[in-house]
């Protein structure tokens, strides 16, 4: 797939129906509705309509049809590949997207971002968490990404595989004293593939890879190993510069924010002497602060305090090491907080 000139061919665009095609198909029922590009399949589909659910954003979609209408609110969600979403927003046309920041910075290598184009990021969603990771044989020569220039690497991602392999080039000329032309092609050759870009190093097509990295596993089953990290990223929520409506950008932002929240922290309560508060509110001090209510049972109080969910299992410990009793975790189901 290399380009004779050197320049990095364009990923295909799999989302070819327009908006106006729609909007026939639809009638008027798009105008004056806010546009919410949402992922239409892969790792953020499912996490994407778990947070619509909670934020209760109601729709029914049609099959076939990348398009819903929102019941409840005056939005209209279109499904489209996550690598898509940050050319939609960033133009304009559509107002609000989620997808990965690994997608906006590839889509920001080739159309840096100005005064009203390009999206702002508005929220990180805390899911899709991974490294783009730059990746060798684990039995190969090849141990640092250095040893990967003049050689096949094989992306999804070839805009930041480019610009990351001519930063190293550079570097590599400035410490050997020879001269960097930043216009001739790169001598690193980068290849893209859309999926399964793991297997381009057995199948003999790449020396190296340049992919997404979660659990690890991909990777070592692949018999590969990472040699240096280009980004790491997580979903986020992005908006166009100038929004058609930002008052409704601003509650979708703040019910989502609120959800994400509800799945970050619980809500644990317990009971205990108030001659042992003072150590147990250094275990669990809340977002703000605890709640402490005073029990009718002479000398004993009550709390409520909410706590990250990641550390609720060691904090009931060390509360009922420091005397805590009748302690109770609450799962919350949705929040609204002052600072987020
Ligand atoms: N293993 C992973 N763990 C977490 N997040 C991931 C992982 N792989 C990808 N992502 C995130 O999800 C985004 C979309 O990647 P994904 O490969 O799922 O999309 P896709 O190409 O549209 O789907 P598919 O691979 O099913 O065709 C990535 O840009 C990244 O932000
Ligand atoms: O480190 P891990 O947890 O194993 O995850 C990494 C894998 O996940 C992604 O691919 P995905 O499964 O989405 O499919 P794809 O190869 O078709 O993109 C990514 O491209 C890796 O292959």
């Amino acid at each position: 797939m290399d380009s004779p000139n050197g320049a990095i061919p364009k990923k295909p665009r799999s989302w070819s129906r327009s908006l106006p095609f729609l909007t026939d198909i639809l009638g008027n029922s798009l105008s004056d509705r806010l546009l919410f590009a949402v992922p239409k399949k892969g790792r953020l589909h499912q996490a994407c309509l778990d947070l619509l659910h909670g934020s209760d954003i109601q729709f029914h979609r049609h099959s076939r049809l990348d398009i819903a209408l929102v019941k409840n609110l005056p939005i209209a969600l279109i499904f489209l590949p996550a690598a898509d979403i940050p050319t939609f927003v960033g133009e304009g046309r559509v107002d609000l997207g989620i997808t990965g920041q690994d997608q906006v910075a590839e889509h920001e290598c080739v159309v840096p971002p100005t005064e009203t184009t390009g999206v702002t990021e508005v929220l990180d969603l805390g899911f899709g968490k991974c490294l783009l990771q730059v990746q060798v044989p684990e039995k190969g020569v090849l141990a640092e990404p250095q040893d990967l220039i003049g050689k096949n690497v094989v992306t999804s991602f070839t805009n930041l595989t480019e610009q990351y392999f001519r930063r190293l080039e550079r570097l590599l000329a400035e410490q050997t004293g020879n001269a960097f032309d930043a216009a001739s092609p790169l001598k690193t050759k980068i290849k893209y593939v859309g999926g399964s870009v793991e297997a381009a190093c057995a199948l003999g097509v790449a020396d190296g890879i340049v992919d997404l990295v979660e659990s690890g596993e991909t990777m070592r089953a692949a018999g590969l190993k990472a040699i240096s990290t280009v980004m790491s990223t997580t979903a986020v929520l992005i908006k166009s510069k100038h929004p058609s409506n930002p008052e409704l950008v601003d509650l979708i932002t703040a019910r989502i924010k609120g959800v994400i929240t509800a799945q970050k922290y619980v809500l644990c309560t317990y009971n205990i002497e108030r001659t042992r508060l003072e150590t147990a509110m250094k275990i669990t001090r809340g977002r703000r602060a605890p709640t402490i209510t005073t029990l009718e049972e002479e000398g004993w109080v009550a709390v409520q305090v909410m706590v990250e969910r990641k550390d609720i299992a060691v904090a009931m410990d060390r509360l009922t090491a420091a005397g805590a009793e009748d302690l109770m975790v609450i799962k919350l189901e949705n929040s609204r907080t002052g600072s987020g």
